[in-house]
């Protein structure tokens, strides 16, 4: 796994963040530079590849993350494509200014077994001068079946 922050302490100041572009935001997480959040451990997932516009994660779904059913809980699908299609959009913010989410979308097509694999991909449609959106898969690593798609609506702001 890489470096994981613990306490608020560890992650990366207001400043260090409007210091770079998202791109190279990106790049320094993905090269341990800067930890993961939290969420990334609590969830499973590890980013793998990042280039402008394209961001790649790859998580599991354990035992932890079902719902009373014993599925994969729909929010675990949620929460990994906001973050891949938000790592997608920060990828298109440029140096000095950073991004939210204001709206995302999930379709949950096929019940992805606990314990499987999968890779997330987000590719970048639009980033403008206020707005961005990208869309993203789920896709399981070995079987290469399509367990949920999505999209999302960034606000970018100074
Ligand atoms: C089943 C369906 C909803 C619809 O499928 P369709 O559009 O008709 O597509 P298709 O026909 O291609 O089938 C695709 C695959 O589905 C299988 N299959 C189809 N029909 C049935 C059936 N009647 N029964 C059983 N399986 C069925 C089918 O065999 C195929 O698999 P296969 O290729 O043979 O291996 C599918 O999209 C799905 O399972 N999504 C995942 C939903 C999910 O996991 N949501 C998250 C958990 S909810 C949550 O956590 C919220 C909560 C919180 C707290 C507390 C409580 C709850």
């Amino acid at each position: 796994m890489p470096p994981i922050a613990r306490t608020a302490a560890d992650l990366p100041s207001r400043e260090t963040l409007l210091s770079m572009s998202g791109l190279d935001f990106m790049q320094k997480m993905l090269a341990g530079e800067l930890p993961h959040p939290t969420i990334a451990a609590l969830t499973g997932y590890r980013i793998t590849h990042v280039e402008q516009g394209r961001v790649l994660l790859r998580g599991t779904a354990g035992f932890q993350h079902t719902n009373p059913f014993g599925g994969v809980h729909g929010g675990w699908y949620g929460t990994v494509l906001d973050t891949v299609l938000g790592c997608a959009v920060m990828t298109g913010v440029p140096k000095g200014r950073w991004y939210t989410t204001l709206e995302y979308k999930v379709n949950i097509t096929r019940a992805l077994p606990v314990g499987m694999e999968v890779e997330a991909e987000a590719l970048l449609d639009h980033a403008g001068r206020s707005t961005a959106v990208s869309h993203g898969t789920i896709r399981g690593v070995e079987d290469g079946r399509v367990y949920a798609t999505g999209s999302t609506t960034c606000i970018i702001m100074a």
